[in-house]
């Protein structure tokens, strides 16, 4: 009976999101182990299946941490984006193109899905530029410093039509959060903002951001401290009380920009339980933190 009344409940969701475009985030402290990467490809394949057109952007933060550690390079974040040097470059692109992507695929294929894994190098999907170096202000002394990221980017342009001819022919695009400058050279982008700019761009209809987190919370310490729906103008006073932190903001900024561009919801869900995608996608309740207009 209660497997009946899932379907049932499941239904209406089924109507609402059909041939919609669901932009899911899938972050890198959200792939605890193969066996949770495979459940999460399997519900990304499944949302397929019940007509949806899902379009996956993938992190892998603590992936390339691992293997800088392991080169005995010191990572180094600001706001939550990575200091990258050249040869912190040449790792990203290897964990994020060179493992990650094509291991998201390859369970796309196991669980019957046409996942197709492409960088922000193919067919210049994400075109980008060098972030000028810029100020900061430091929360603890309030000085204020210039920082310089390396070769991390900013995003000047999305090819939309590659990712449409690919989502039209029923292939499920896996994308790997990379930018190719106007000299060809890669630049390191944040997962969560490409998440945000192609979800505007190719007017999805959600944006789903797994993480390691139950959602925004209060407290960060305090996983208790759901914060289960916020509106956008009410983001910015949290920002200023210091509540949205590091690999946090980045999140936020994304989901605010998108509503803000047109995206319907924007929601920041635990990646770890098994199923969240679902529960997000097919309940009433939901799952995380909701954010709308
Ligand atoms: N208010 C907050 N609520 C929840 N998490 C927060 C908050 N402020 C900062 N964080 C941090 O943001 C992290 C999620 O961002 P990040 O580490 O970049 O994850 P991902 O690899 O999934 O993109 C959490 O693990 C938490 O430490
Ligand atoms: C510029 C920048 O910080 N790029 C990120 C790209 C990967 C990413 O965003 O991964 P998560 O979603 O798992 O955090 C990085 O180097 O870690």
């Amino acid at each position: 009976m209660k497997t009946v009344n899932i379907l049932v409940e499941a239904l209406p969701f089924i109507k609402e999101f059909h041939n919609k475009k669901v932009m899911i985030k899938y972050g890198g402290h959200a792939m605890i182990d193969d066996e949770s990467m495979s459940s999460t490809v399997r519900d990304t394949v499944l949302l397929k299946y019940v007509g949806m057109e899902p379009v996956v952007v993938h992190g892998g933060g603590p992936e390339i941490t691992r293997s800088m550690n392991k080169l005995g390079k010191e990572p180094k974040f600001i706001k939550g984006l990575r200091v990258t040097d050249e040869e912190t470059m040449e790792i990203v692109k290897m964990v994020l193109v060179g493992k990650i992507n094509t291991n998201i695929v390859s369970k796309m294929g196991v669980h019957g899905g046409k996942g197709i894994g492409i960088s922000g190098k193919d067919s210049e999907l994400i075109i980008a530029s060098k972030k000028d170096p810029h100020k900061i202000k430091d929360n603890d002394t309030g000085e204020e410093q210039i920082v310089d990221l390396g070769l991390v980017g900013k995003i000047d342009s999305i090819n939309v039509e590659l990712v449409e001819l690919l989502t039209e022919n029923d292939y499920i695009p896996v994308i790997s959060p990379i930018g190719i400058a106007s000299n060809g050279n890669t630049l390191n982008l944040n997962a969560d903002t490409v998440s945000g700019e192609i979800a505007s761009e190719i007017n999805a209809e959600k944006l789903i951001i797994l993480t390691d987190v139950p959602g925004l919370l209060k407290d960060p310490n305090d996983p208790n401290s759901l914060i289960k729906q916020l509106k956008i103008s009410e983001v910015e006073n949290l920002i200023e009380k210091g509540v949205i932190n590091g690999g946090m903001i980045p999140k936020i900024e994304t989901c605010v920009k998108a509503i803000e561009n047109g995206v319907e919801s924007a929601h920041i869900i635990d990646g770890r339980i098994k199923h969240s995608l679902l529960l997000e996608v097919f309940t009433k309740k939901g799952i995380g933190t909701m954010i709308t207009k």
